[in-house]
């Protein structure tokens, strides 16, 4: 968790043990490791704007909105969002949805009476691999049969928004408890 506080203060990822790599134009980009990490192991922080759950819904209802990047989360009794829409060049917005078989788990660590969302290794995570987590929800329209790519053929989409339902798969760490998975 130390690791975390300190790359959190610094604003800073955990570079060059990640980086950005484009996969396809059906799932984008997506963020990789270039070493082992461990069970546990902090991997990178989601950035973006704090928001109340009434501005996501404003942000939501926006024509041409992009939910891409607004990871609902509980604190403190209430609904708020992370909001990673702008590309501010941090790796945490880029972090593909794996609910099979993910290798990190959302933590959510409250710094300076202000939550943070982490990414914490759930397994070994190999050198070269896709970091992942679970997004949480029910209705990630990639994970619907019928939606994904066509080898040889290019890629389709489902028309309309993507938007996971149910909100982010979360847990609030307090003291340094409950890390490395679980
Ligand atoms: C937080 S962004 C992740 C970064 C994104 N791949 C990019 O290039 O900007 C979430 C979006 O990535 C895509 N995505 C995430 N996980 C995916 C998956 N398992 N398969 C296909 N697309 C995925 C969807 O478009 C989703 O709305």
């Amino acid at each position: 968790m130390n690791e975390a506080i300190d790359f959190a203060s610094k604003g800073l990822d955990k570079t060059p043990q990640l980086e950005e790599k484009w996969i396809s134009s059906f799932k984008g980009r997506g963020v990789f490791s270039t070493v082992i990490l461990q069970l546990g192991d902090f991997v990178v922080e989601y950035r973006g704007d704090l928001i109340t759950a009434k501005e996501a819904e404003n942000r939501r209802n926006c024509p041409n909105a992009c939910v891409d990047f607004l990871f609902d989360f509980r604190w403190r009794g209430g609904k708020w969002c992370i909001d990673a829409t702008q590309d501010d060049g941090t790796f945490g917005r880029l972090v593909n949805d794996d609910h099979y078989n993910p290798n990190c788990k959302m933590k959510l660590i409250v710094l300076k009476d202000k939550p943070h969302l982490f990414l914490f290794a759930l397994r070994e995570i190999n050198q070269g691999e896709e970091i992942t987590y679970d997004y949480g929800g029910s209705d990630c329209p990639w994970r619907k049969e019928g939606v994904g790519e066509i080898f040889g053929y290019g890629v389709f989409r489902v028309l309309g928004v993507w938007e996971c339902g149910g909100g982010g798969r979360v847990e609030e760490v307090m003291g340094g408890v409950g890390l490395g998975g679980g």
